[in-house]
């Protein structure tokens, strides 16, 4: 027998439990909840304004809530609901005291008639207040009970920003173009860093869906343009640029890179603005600038040389050496690489024990690490779009992104 059939059964006296003169007992029993509906006459009146005005109608929701509450609430609330219910329907209790062996229903009686002369009213009110809070109460619970969940926001298009553990991950979702980043998905990434700096996760995370991090820059965000647009494409580029790098050099909490496949451009050179990267050892890093007509950004002309040194800077950022994780990582731009087959299980199962550290203690240490540095982050930051707004109208960026396509079309 469950918990509540004993209760019922105990409580409940079989004449309680008939519905329309039949016997519900056999139905019925199992859940304490049900035998309110039982006990539900039909009652009409009115509030006056002197009290909280409870209506009739508040008080039937209160009896169909407390038929959907999932926990049970302890034999004493069960017994406040009880009197309430009969106070607030029959009245004061005048039945006769039950003997003292018989120790159900003396406790109900004692319930009931523990509550005097109370108004019906002010029964009808009390019931629905103890009902709200018991309602208020399950649905705190169960929100902390889902906690551990993911959480996804936004309405984004060509990312998925979801939050668990507190982690908020950033995911670039355009698998099929490889992550290529678009004009679109600047402004979410910028939108959903803005977020995650303010909503209640420990860290960032950054990571890609599909077997690419990241392609980079979307090329066609300089295709189709008129001559006559050629500046403006130029400008806005470079305007846009800026305030995307900038998002990474503010952004007040630890933000990690999860590289999960092979890295191009931009993505490459952001990687020094995180705080931490862990990559797949599937995952390579190409910059390929020199190749396409254009020139370090992300902070990297500033940043690589002090991560890995000038010569080998130079190798990356002049030379288009694409680097395997292995050596990102002897480099000092890969913090640590994963095998593929547990990329994924080892890295989020570090990066949860990493969250639960305290919040406020990583946001200020972050700070101290970085915070000397943003002043001339944002100079570097300024200076290579201004280089790279005259790279956008050179010949040889144009020559290189018409290569792109033509090769494209040829496949
Ligand atoms: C506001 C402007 C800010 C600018 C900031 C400055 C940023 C600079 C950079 O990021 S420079 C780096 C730019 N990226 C590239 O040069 C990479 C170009 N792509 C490739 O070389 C290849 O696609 C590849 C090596 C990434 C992958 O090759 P492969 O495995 O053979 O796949 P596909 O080429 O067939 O690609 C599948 C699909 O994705 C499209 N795509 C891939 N990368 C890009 C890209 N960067 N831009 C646009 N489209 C891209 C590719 O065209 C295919 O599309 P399709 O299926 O043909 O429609």
């Amino acid at each position: 027998m469950g918990f509540l059939t004993a209760f019922v059964s105990a409580f409940f006296p079989q004449d309680l439990l008939t519905f329309k003169g039949k016997p519900l007992l056999s139905k019925w029993k199992i859940k304490f909840r049900q035998v309110q509906a039982v006990c539900i006459p039909s009652i009409h009146l009115h509030m006056t304004a002197a009290t909280m005005q409870v209506s009739q109608q508040d008080f039937e929701k209160a009896q169909e809530q407390v038929k959907l509450l999932k926990k049970d609430p302890g034999n004493e609330t069960k017994l406040k609901l009880y009197a309430l219910f009969k106070q607030a329907t029959e009245g004061p209790c005048n039945s006769p005291k039950p003997g003292m062996l018989d120790f159900v229903k003396k406790a109900k009686w004692d319930a009931w008639n523990s509550l005097g002369n109370l108004s019906q009213d002010n029964a009808r009110q009390k019931y629905t207040e103890l009902v709200s809070s018991l309602v208020s109460a399950e649905s705190a619970d169960l929100k902390t009970d889902a906690s551990p969940e993911e959480t996804r926001h936004g309405d984004y298009e060509t990312i998925l920003v979801t939050t668990k553990s507190s982690i908020t991950k950033i995911m670039f979702n355009r698998p099929e173009k490889k992550n290529a980043i678009s004009h679109k998905m600047y402004r979410e990434i910028m939108k959903a860093l803005e977020e995650a700096g303010k909503d209640d996760s420990t860290i960032a995370v950054i990571t890609g869906n599909g077997d690419y991090y990241s392609s980079g820059n979307d090329l066609n965000n300089f295709a189709n343009i008129q001559p006559s647009e050629m500046e403006k494409m130029a400008k806005d580029g470079a305007v846009l640029l800026k305030e995307f790098v900038g998002h990474f050099i503010d952004f007040p909490k630890p933000l990690i890179a999860v590289v999960n496949g092979p890295a191009v451009g931009i993505c490459v050179t952001l990687l020094g603005l995180c705080d931490i990267v862990y990559a797949s050892d599937r995952a390579t890093f190409h910059s390929p600038f020199s190749e396409l007509g254009q020139s370090p950004e992300g902070c990297s002309s500033y940043l690589f040389p002090k991560i890995m040194g000038l010569a080998r800077a130079n190798e990356i950022l002049l030379f288009n050496k694409k680097l395997t994780a292995a050596e990102a990582c002897a480099w000092g731009l890969v913090t640590e690489v994963f095998p593929d087959s547990t990329f994924q299980k080892e890295v989020w199962a570090r990066l949860e024990a990493y969250a639960s550290l305290p919040k406020n203690s990583l946001a200020v240490s972050k700070q101290l690490l970085r915070g000397m540095e943003k002043e001339k982050l944002h100079a570097v930051n300024s200076k290579e779009c201004e280089v790279l707004q005259e790279r956008w109208l050179s010949d040889e960026c144009m020559n290189a992104i018409v290569s792109f396509f033509q090769k494209k079309a040829k496949l």
